[in-house]
């Protein structure tokens, strides 16, 4: 039996998790906030369906879900007070999983039904994400999944302008985004889901449109997960109980943090200074940023830990996002050896704490529809699977049910390759 597709390839959209640099707090009482994307992202392989139905398939958190688009709810801006709403208009026939996996399906029936709206439900597809960003860590894996698939509804409807998700297509995507990390935080900031699809470094403040720092300078940083789990909204809440009882030294400390983002974007905008220098200056920054994150009592034993083991090597900590436990970052500077990073990188994981060198600053959302050289993604996946391994088993029935478990069980090696711009 020959499938029959509509007339649109396979592509692939990428985005980026995000690391707040400074800020974090202050940024929640309209103070300045510094953030980078990471050079982790989520990456979503989306392939045409012939029986016009839409599958999103999530091998990292177990969730494989088959929806019958025209049982989807048609959502408008006034169907719901708030997206956080929408789990009661979940079709009957779909099982909410519990954990990760409940936000995603809810924030897929949200956007779906946004964006789809009054266009053509008869685009089959099916959506397959895999993110090389730990869940819930603080990182960003939230927004660089809702990037994700903003852009990928946005694109099967046709209401990208540019091939590849350009500049003038960025600000919609982002928009959507925003309202998928509604779905499942009520009122996030916004900061994640900008960096995811920007990219770069931005100045952050609530409420305005994110400035890109169009920095030529990009960091190379040690982010430690400490796996202490934290609770972000308990964490928020206790500064501003802080504040509630000492306000005018509440206060001194969140202009200190505004003061910081200020510095550091003047020096991630500064041109012609040697990179040595800027470094040192960055380092005094980190180190009073979390000094005045510990008054703020939002700093953890382990995160101390952190700080403690980096300084011992002259090298600049701060704990990153809410505290409490969570990640910690730490400046690599240009001139260290890469063997003096492997030591710190042992102590922190003898101490149950995971590693991860990236480098902040790297390109926001993007569509390909080649990736790393290959004509087709259909061609680099199947060289992927025969390099790495992985499972073609087409338990779908759909034309391209092999390419996307292929996919779905490649090593996260094989998806760290990919790097669609
Ligand atoms: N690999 C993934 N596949 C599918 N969905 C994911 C993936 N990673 C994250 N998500 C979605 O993001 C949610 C986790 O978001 P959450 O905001 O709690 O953590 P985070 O974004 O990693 O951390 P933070 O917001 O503090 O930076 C999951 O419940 C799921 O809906
Ligand atoms: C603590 C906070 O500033 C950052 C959490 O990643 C909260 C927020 O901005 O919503
Ligand atoms: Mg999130």
């Amino acid at each position: 039996m020959v499938a029959m597709h509509r007339e649109w390839s396979p592509f692939v959209v990428s985005a980026p998790g995000k690391l707040i640099l400074f800020g974090e707090h202050a940024v929640v009482y309209g103070k300045a906030a510094i953030a980078g994307s990471l050079d982790m992202r989520a990456y979503a392989l989306v392939t045409p369906r012939a029986d016009n139905k839409a599958r999103m398939v999530l091998p990292d958190i177990d969730v494989d879900v088959l929806f019958d688009s025209h049982t989807l709810p048609l959502l408008q801006s006034t169907s719901l007070s708030h997206p956080s709403e929408v789990e009661a208009l979940v079709p009957d026939s779909i099982n909410i999983p519990e954990g990760p996996g409940r936000t995603a399906v809810l924030t897929f029936v949200y956007l779906y039904g946004c964006i789809f709206a009054e266009r053509d439900r008869n685009t089959g597809f099916t959506i397959c994400v895999r993110s090389l960003l730990p869940v819930g860590a603080g990182l960003g894996s939230s927004a660089a999944f809702n990037v994700a698939l903003s852009a990928t509804l946005l694109q099967l409807t046709g209401q990208l302008r540019e091939e590849g998700a350009g500049a003038g297509d960025r600000k919609l995507i982002n928009q959507w985004a925003f309202h998928g990390e509604q779905v499942a935080h009520g009122t996030p900031s916004g900061i994640d889901n900008s960096v995811a699809t920007y990219g770069g470094f931005l100045k952050y403040v609530k409420g305005e449109p994110s400035v890109n720092l169009e920095s030529s300078h990009a960091l190379r940083v040690l982010i430690t997960n400490t796996n202490v789990p934290k609770s972000t909204k308990a964490l928020v809440a206790g500064v501003r109980a802080l504040r509630d009882q000492h306000p005018s030294v509440v206060d001194g400390i969140l202009d200190s943090i505004h003061s910081i983002s200020i510095s550091a974007a003047a020096l991630f905008q500064s041109v012609g200074e040697d990179e040595a220098y800027l470094e040192r200056r960055m380092q005094d920054i980190i180190r009073i940023n979390h000094g005045l994150l510990f008054t703020l009592g939002v700093s953890h034993r382990s995160l101390e830990r952190v700080r403690e083991i980096t300084a011992a090597r002259d090298l600049a900590s701060k704990l990153t996002g809410a505290g409490g436990g969570g990640c910690a970052l730490t400046l690599i500077p240009g001139g260290i050896a890469g063997d003096d990073v492997e030591v710190v990188v042992r102590e922190m994981e003898s101490e149950g704490f995971c590693c991860y060198q990236t480098v902040v600053g790297g390109g926001g959302v993007a569509i390909a529809r080649s990736v790393d050289g290959r004509a087709t993604v259909e061609q680099w996946l199947a060289e992927a699977i025969a390099r790495h391994g992985g499972s073609s088993a087409n338990s779908d029935g759909d034309a391209y049910g092999g390419a996307v478990a292929g996919f779905a069980t490649l090593p996260a090696a094989a998806i760290s390759e990919l790097k669609p711009q």
